[in-house]
């Protein structure tokens, strides 16, 4: 009974891809998912371990940021040919390459009805939500948001933090800051009994939430957090308390070094975990005690 090697292929699956490209104080901002596939005469590294035909994952991997940088990605059909058509033209045991990507969407944070520079967000698996506890004589209202994802390619720095033995995070004063932001906020008094316009408020808040992100330069997540908390109060009178939890969606440059290319803060890798996870509340000195729906809003 005989036994080969079936059909195989191998490659780097979602390398996460993030680009800027600035003209001037406006930002373009581009987001892949970017997956590779090679196939070929790669019998040797299955059946001996011979890896002299591997062009390997890593590379793969590499070769997408830096083709990043050197050309404009243009339409992802010609960015998935270039790296396709690179991969088949210059590895000799490749005869086939598939490139899979796909584009993530973002869209420009309006600021006083104008579109912003560099801040974006994203409507892709946003919810709105609340919750209701209704007692005989009267109800508590805790409205929210879900999964409100923005970024700002500019107008974000961190810095001036302690360095013990164990830090090694670089200090910056011009990041990528991106997050999904889970907010919830409640209603002071008894809003059930009064005459609340629920879609208007949610409109407003999360367009202030929004605006407060794009507008406020960024010393911190945490200063973003509390300056997006205070700035519900300030324009709905009938928020007590505003919640917010961001997880700092980390955006890191690619050491494109040792291609001989430059990354002026064009090219990044968009990790998906471990995240900073920034928790915290703006309350309104004089609001009322919260009720039940509040402390079982857990966030
Ligand atoms: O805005 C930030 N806050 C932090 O507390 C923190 N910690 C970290 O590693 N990066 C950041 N960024």
């Amino acid at each position: 009974m005989g036994i080969s090697l079936g059909p195989n292929q191998y490659g780097k699956a979602e390398v996460r891809l993030v680009t800027v490209r600035r003209d001037g104080p406006v930002h373009h901002l581009r987001d892949l998912t970017v997956s590779t596939a090679l196939r070929g005469d790669l019998a040797a590294t299955h059946l001996t371990g011979d890896n002299t035909a591997v062009l390997t994952t890593d590379a793969q991997k590499n070769t997408v940021y830096a083709f990043a940088k050197q050309q404009d990605i243009g339409e992802i059909e010609d960015f998935a040919l270039r790296l396709g058509r690179h991969f088949v033209a210059t590895q000799e045991a490749i005869t086939g390459a598939r490139v899979t990507i796909a584009e993530h969407a973002w869209d420009r944070i309006p600021v006083d009805g104008v579109p912003h520079d560099h801040a974006f967000s994203s409507s892709g698996g946003e919810s709105r939500t609340t919750t209701v506890t209704v007692h005989a004589d009267r109800a508590w209202v805790v409205s929210g948001v879900d999964g409100l994802t923005v970024l700002k390619s500019g107008g974000s720095e961190f810095h001036s933090f302690p360095r013990d033995e164990y830090t090694t995070l670089a200090e910056t004063d011009d990041r990528i800051l991106a997050t999904a932001v889970t907010a919830r906020w409640r209603y002071d008094g008894n809003p059930a009994a009064t005459d609340v316009d629920w879609a208007k408020n949610h409109q407003e808040i999360r367009r202030t939430l929004l605006q407060a992100f794009a507008t406020k330069h960024s010393l911190s997540l945490q200063q973003t957090l509390y300056t997006m908390g205070e700035a519900v109060l300030l324009a709905r009178p009938e928020v007590a308390e505003v919640r917010l939890s961001l997880p700092n969606k980390h955006h890191f440059l690619v050491d494109l070094s040792p291609f001989g290319l430059e990354n002026h803060n064009e090219v990044f890798y968009a990790a998906d975990r471990p995240y900073g996870l920034i928790e915290g509340t703006a309350v309104r000195d004089e609001a009322e005690e919260p009720g039940p729906a509040w402390t079982d809003a857990v966030l």
